[in-house]
């Protein structure tokens, strides 16, 4: 019978010498995949520790690649268990872009503005 594992479990083990993700339902350990993972190992580590069914299925993964999960199988997630709450690690660079995207708005607006009070008061 396939051991049982509960979430919190699962999220221990989230760091790139000990990662181990959730895809549908089955826990597997790929912490020897993270440096062959043709999709980088960042990736794998961000999601490490937590169920990456949903990015996992979105990037349409080939027959090879879920393949090569088998040997990685430790167990089934117990759904039973108590969800575990993911911590936000960083700022994403999006996220740090779009501030500067605002700062920037805010400068060109403020710019505008001169301009026209500018123009008003030189007629
Ligand atoms: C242990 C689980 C995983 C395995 C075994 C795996 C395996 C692979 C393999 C073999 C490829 C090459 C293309 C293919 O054959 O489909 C690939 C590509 C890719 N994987 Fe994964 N993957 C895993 C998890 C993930 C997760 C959780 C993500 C998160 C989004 C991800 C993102 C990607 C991306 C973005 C590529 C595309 C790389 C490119 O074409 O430039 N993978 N993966």
């Amino acid at each position: 019978m396939a051991k049982l594992l509960s979430y919190k479990e699962v999220s221990e083990h989230n760091t790139a010498d000990d990662l181990w993700m959730i895809i549908d339902g089955k826990v597997y350990d790929c912490t020897g995949f993270v440096e062959e993972h043709p999709g980088g190992d960042e990736i794998l580590v961000d999601l490490g520790g937590q169920d990456a069914t949903g990015p996992f299925e979105d990037i349409g993964h080939s027959e090879d690649a879920i393949k090569l999960l088998e040997p990685m199988y430790v167990g089934d997630v117990d759904t039973t268990s108590e969800p575990v709450a993911v911590e936000a690690v960083e700022m994403s660079s999006a996220a740090t872009t779009g501030g500067e995207g605002n700062g920037l708005m805010i400068i060109a607006l403020i710019a505008v503005f001169l301009g026209i009070a500018y123009y008003y008061f030189s007629q």
